[in-house]
């Protein structure tokens, strides 16, 4: 088995930045330290040596509103790779009264051609007491976050009970709830108005969305989960009211995480605006862009602490497939790309801006979610024993991102014409040299599926302490007799 060395490099962590080597043998970082030798170099010389991106959440051939989305495992992992992003963790979904563990079947079947590493959320569609059964399975097999749709009325979305019941199994399982947080009946109800008032263009999807549904229904689940006893991890916080909900209950000492995406930090309201309707639609996705205030909301709780991850929801469409919702917004097919794109835009408009250290840039990109997860020190790491997921970062890299070089198999890209600063020259998956700056090496069927445990510390003390306050008859002796 040859060795590799990362030489001449500053390797950035989490916690560290320090200069040294780092030396590969087979798919696990063997040592670290001062003048090492292998039998392959790669020069790092002015780059950072940082753990690969994880992207927390990714819909890589998702059936959603009558179609597919275009990217596949085998475009999406390549894409990522490409910006830097070494494993993605996607959503099987199951129809209604399917089996949870034939889901998961159909999923697997779909990864063969995976260059990088991949994990799955299960996600609860429905519920009934073989979905409570099978959930134990699905953790045995090391898929141990489970997610909810808290929006998309008649198809994905469950009610409070469901959730309730489902975030209970989870706290008995220590699993991971998470939660899509946009009331379900409320958009529903604004999207029916706005179409019977005519309102039928891109625009009115982000009518029909505000941050208020968003802010709800956060705080919903925040509730809910408070009382299943579970930790609670919300996908796409796009908005000060959500982050709100989240900052306020973590100030009260509730473990609860909150992701942005690359897009809401960036991208903003005025996108729908465009009087190119092609231009619209590709930007539509759920939640919406916000407004500036929103955008500085995010950043904030991100430099506070008070948002753990940023991630893609990488769920892309072509033009053609969201054409299907001309003369109906409703009928837009829900969700932009960006695995390619997620730590380079990141890396430009926070790092080189000051927003964030390079530090925070690999806590919010790869190690909180790897330690949420229970992926760490496996993923999310450069420690010896870690997997060689790595990605040497050169920060005077440069380019223009374009739909014409990209990865991802659309015709559009919803940052066309972005100039970033800060590009990986090579990218590792499990030792495997994937990348050379924009020479594409990655393997199809590399990528390997990764188990996760379940029961985190967290989960562990969430458990403790809830057995410790939990509902104690009062047994009492003289008991009165009743009044008749
Ligand atoms: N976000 C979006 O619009 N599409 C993907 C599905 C989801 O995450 O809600
Ligand atoms: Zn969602
Ligand atoms: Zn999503």
């Amino acid at each position: 088995m040859g060795s590799t060395v990362v030489k001449n490099g500053t390797v950035v962590t989490a916690d560290l930045t320090y200069k040294a080597d780092v030396k590969i043998e087979g798919e696990t970082i063997v040592e670290i330290g001062q003048n090492l030798s292998g039998d392959t170099v790669l020069d790092a010389t002015g780059c950072y040596i940082m753990p690969g991106g994880i992207d927390p959440h990714t819909h890589l051939e998702m059936p959603f509103m009558g179609t597919y989305s275009a990217d596949d495992f085998e475009s999406g992992t390549r894409a990522g790779l490409a910006g830097g992003t070494t494993m993605v963790v996607d959503f099987c979904l199951p129809n209604p009264n399917q089996s949870l563990l034939e889901a998961l079947q159909m999923w697997d079947n779909k990864t063969g051609k995976a260059s990088a590493d991949y994990s799955f959320h299960m996600a609860i569609t429905w519920w009934s007491e073989q979905v409570w059964r099978e959930m134990a399975e699905v953790v045995d097999r090391g898929i141990t976050s489970f997610k909810h749709f808290m929006a998309y009325k008649g198809s994905l979305m469950v009610n409070d009970d469901e959730m309730f019941s489902s975030f209970q199994r989870c706290a008995d399982l220590g699993a991971l709830p998470l939660v899509h947080a946009e009331n379900g009946d409320v958009v529903a109800a604004m999207t029916a108005k706005l179409l019977a008032e005519g309102n039928n263009g891109p625009e009115a999807h982000a009518y029909s969305r505000p941050p208020e549904v968003e802010g709800e229904a956060t705080n919903r689940a925040i509730m809910i989960a408070d009382m299943a006893g579970v930790p609670l991890y919300v996908v796409h916080v796009s908005a000060e009211q959500s982050h709100e909900a989240i900052r306020r209950a973590r100030q009260k000492g509730m473990r609860v995480y909150g992701e942005p995406l690359i897009q809401h930090l960036t991208l903003d309201e005025s996108e729908y605006f465009n009087a190119d309707w092609d231009h619209a639609a590709r930007r539509v996705m759920s939640p919406p862009f916000r407004n500036k205030s929103h955008q500085d909301s995010l950043w904030a709780g991100l430099q506070s602490g008070s948002l753990s991850c940023v991630a893609t929801d990488h769920c892309a469409f072509t033009t053609d497939q969201k054409r299907t919702g001309v003369g109906n917004f409703a009928k837009i097919p829900n969700g932009t790309g960006g695995l390619e794109d997620r730590l380079p835009v990141l890396w430009t408009a926070g790092v080189n801006t000051g927003r964030l250290t390079m530090n925070e840039f690999v806590a919010v990109t790869s190690t909180n979610i790897a330690k949420i997860l229970n992926l760490y020190p496996k993923k999310g790491a450069v420690l010896v024993g870690a997997d060689a997921d790595l990605v040497v970062w050169d920060p005077k890299r440069k380019k223009t991102i374009s739909a014409a070089s990209q990865q991802s198999v659309i015709d559009y890209n919803v940052f066309e014409g972005f100039e970033v600063t800060g590009l990986p020259r090579y990218v590792l998956s499990r030792g495997k040299v994937s990348i050379v700056e924009s020479e594409v090496k990655a393997e199809p069927g590399h990528g390997r599926f990764v188990a996760r445990e379940a029961k985190n510390p967290v989960n562990r003390a969430l458990s403790q302490w809830k057995e410790i306050v939990a509902p104690r008859k009062v047994e009492r002796s003289g008991i009165p007799a009743t009044g008749v």
